[in-house]
């Protein structure tokens, strides 16, 4: 089991112990022609249950055994763990009995945030079905919308499955209502269930057969696969999840991918249960993981079609690519952690190839990447995934959107070799002597809420300079709102996306928008700078400074915290001098003591970076622009 683990998710994955599988077990995937194979995903707003309901699917299959320790099994990241939350999208291939027959079902458990919607649209291609979970109290949300219509769009058949009816104030009648009248779904056609309590969940696996249509592939034709994810393993290389839809594959295989066109050997290939465990062959209709000595998971693009050397085959459609929406600077605590820092970003984005990654510099951090993020919640998974599973330490600049200028002055325009340019970092924003026009990417956002709230919503919405474009929801839900908001306002909404908020990227708008520095002792922070909104540049930088003074510890000399608009001073905050005496308390006595707290001032310094004399700790890099009103 250590071995299986170890290589696939080194020292991430204790979880090992809990599995009952055994390695030996010998399983003839012959055995499972297409009509005896189903491919379904669970989807849901976020926190309805989709990781508990796939825990009690793979233990009432055998997959793993009943044990209070295998909670949220698909959830093998520490950070899905500590948040409860999925990031990542996992496949389980589990067997069940149902009318004397053995099937064959893939589950592909997926991400319910907003941020990580990628990573369904990627797993409903290889599924047939889906299972639309609802929660029995909070009834349908934005995101169950927004992921109806995904697998609606994918023609996939949808299996409603009430869940949490042991929840004291459940209303399964109510939400089987909002079923019928939003999806045009009969009410008879749902499933009341608790998945925590395991109740009905046996009624899941049946419908997951009778309503689900087997895959549409073709035994006979030759091997097409589409890869849908991909992970890297430190000791075999790429590992692809694909789904074939036709044909079969063994070891040995000569495999070439219809993206770039070069050809790999197979040297492994197997089910997902939900570890990996090798077959002989995938046939067609199958779902399963394939490593074929790929190097890097851009070998692998997810939505790659995967074919035989000599039998050639029409390439599948693919996906749009994730497109970045937020943009950070990330630069080691000291330089000489850069080769340790680097090879964790190298590591990490092997497994994430949604991230962006390009080297920047800065006068006052040196060396560093300006990385590009799905959201700022995927920002803040990659950042704790980097210090809990690479043990980095790094220094975090606040996150920017991707600006746009359009350029009014000839040299300029000659030099970018085009009139419009985007801007990701701060500190490169163009003047507004030479520009035109600013531009700030929008979303188009929807919110579901009861009509009692509709007028707080909107004058919150309203202050956060949403455009309400007057567009009306199909009528089915007459609590539905629609706003087009800045990207960078999204922020301040995000206690909403827990509820009932769904956004979609919608373009670009002209917006004011202008650069503020942050000057240290009159010396300007580069990493520091900020785009802001030009009626919002005031109550910006007086909070950044009134932030700063309280993040920057007290020094043995006076600091001046100053906001600035070009050369003109909009805030300022002081920070006294002071010199902490961390022996003051220690009269005469034990040495050892006095070493004791002497290590733990200079560990805390450590954390510290100077810049000009100044000492800042690397969490005020990316605290400056949180907000203290919550
Ligand atoms: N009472 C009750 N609680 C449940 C039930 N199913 C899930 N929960 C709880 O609801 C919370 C969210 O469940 P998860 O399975 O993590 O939800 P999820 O949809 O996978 O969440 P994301 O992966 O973040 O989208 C957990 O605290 C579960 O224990 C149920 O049937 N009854």
């Amino acid at each position: 089991f250590g071995r299986i683990w170890g290589r696939k998710w080194g020292r991430l994955c204790p979880l090992n112990y809990f599995f009952q599988i055994s390695t030996s077990e010998s399983i003839d995937l012959s055995k499972f022609p297409v009509d005896k194979i189903r491919n379904f995903s669970i989807i849901a707003h976020i926190d309805h249950g989709k990781s508990t309901l796939a825990d009690r699917l793979l233990e009432m299959t055998g997959a793993i055994a009943k044990t209070d320790k295998n909670k949220q099994v698909l959830d093998k990241l520490q950070v899905e763990r500590e948040r409860g939350i999925t990031v990542k999208a996992q496949t389980a291939s589990l067997f069940y009995s149902h009318h004397g027959q053995q099937y064959l079902l893939n589950l592909i458990d997926t991400p319910g945030h907003v941020d990580f919607s990628y990573e369904v649209s990627r797993s409903i291609s290889a599924c047939q079905g889906v299972l639309l979970i609802v929660d029995a109290n909070q009834g349908i949300q934005a995101q169950t919308v927004a992921n109806f219509y995904l697998a609606f769009e994918a023609q996939l058949a949808i299996i409603p499955v009430i869940n949490k009816i042991d929840l004291r104030n459940a209303d399964p009648e109510r939400v089987e209502s909002q079923i019928e009248k939003v999806f045009d779904i009969p009410r008879e056609e749902c499933i009341r269930i608790s998945a925590k309590l395991g109740t009905n969940v046996e009624t899941v696996l049946k419908a997951v057969v009778d309503r689900i249509p087997p895959p549409l592939a073709c035994p006979n034709d030759p091997f097409k696969a589409l890869v849908f994810d991909s992970c890297f393993d430190h000791y075999r290389g790429v590992v692809t999840n694909v789904a074939l839809f036709g044909g079969q594959v063994k070891k040995g295989d000569r495999i070439v991918s219809a993206h770039h066109s070069k050809t790999y050997e197979v040297n492994e290939l197997g089910l997902l249960r939900p570890d990996e465990h090798p077959t002989q062959r995938l046939y067609a209709g199958q779902v399963g993981y394939i490593i074929a000595g790929m190097k890097d998971v851009k070998e692998a693009q997810i939505g790659d079609t995967l074919h035989l050397q000599d039998q050639p085959v029409e390439a599948l459609p693919g996906f749009k690519p994730a497109k970045a929406m937020v943009f950070a600077g990330m630069y080691p605590m000291d330089q000489s952690e850069y080769p340790g820092l680097r090879s964790a970003i190298e590591r990490l984005t092997l497994n994430d190839s949604s991230v962006t990654v390009q080297r920047d510099s800065s006068l006052a951090l040196g060396a560093g990447w300006r990385l590009g993020f799905l959201g700022l919640l995927h920002m803040e998974v990659f950042n704790q995934r980097l210090e809990q599973e690479h043990n980095a330490s790094v220094i975090v600049t606040a996150p920017t959107v991707p600006y746009k200028a359009i350029l009014s002055s000839a040299k300029l325009i000659k030099e970018h070799g085009s009139e419009e340019i985007t801007i990701v970092n701060p500190a490169q924003f163009p003047d507004r002597g030479v520009v035109s026009e600013y531009l700030e990417p929008v979303v188009l956002g929807t919110i579901l809420t009861p009509d009692s709230y509709t007028g707080k919503i909107m004058s919150l919405c309203l202050v956060r300079e949403a455009r309400y474009p007057g567009i009306q929801a199909q009528n089915v839900f007459k609590e539905t709102l629609l706003f087009f908001i800045f990207f960078s306002s999204l922020k301040s909404l995000e206690f909403l996306i827990l509820h009932s908020f769904d956004y979609e990227n919608a373009g670009y708008q002209t917006a004011e928008l202008i650069k503020m520095d942050i000057l240290l002792n009159g010396n300007p922070v580069e990493e520091l700078a900020t785009v802001v909104h030009r009626n919002r540049a005031y109550s910006t930088g007086k909070s950044m400074c009134e932030r700063l003074k309280d993040t920057i510890p007290r020094q043995m000399f006076e600091i001046a915290v100053q906001a600035a608009i070009g050369s003109k001073i909009i805030a300022r905050e002081t920070i006294k001098a002071y010199r902490k005496n961390v022996l003051a308390k220690c009269y005469g006595g034990d040495i050892t003591r006095k070493m004791k707290l002497l290590k733990k001032q200079a560990e805390g310094k450590k954390k510290m970076r100077l810049i000009g004399r100044v000492e800042v700790p690397k969490d005020a890099f990316i605290n400056v622009l949180k907000r203290k009103d919550k």
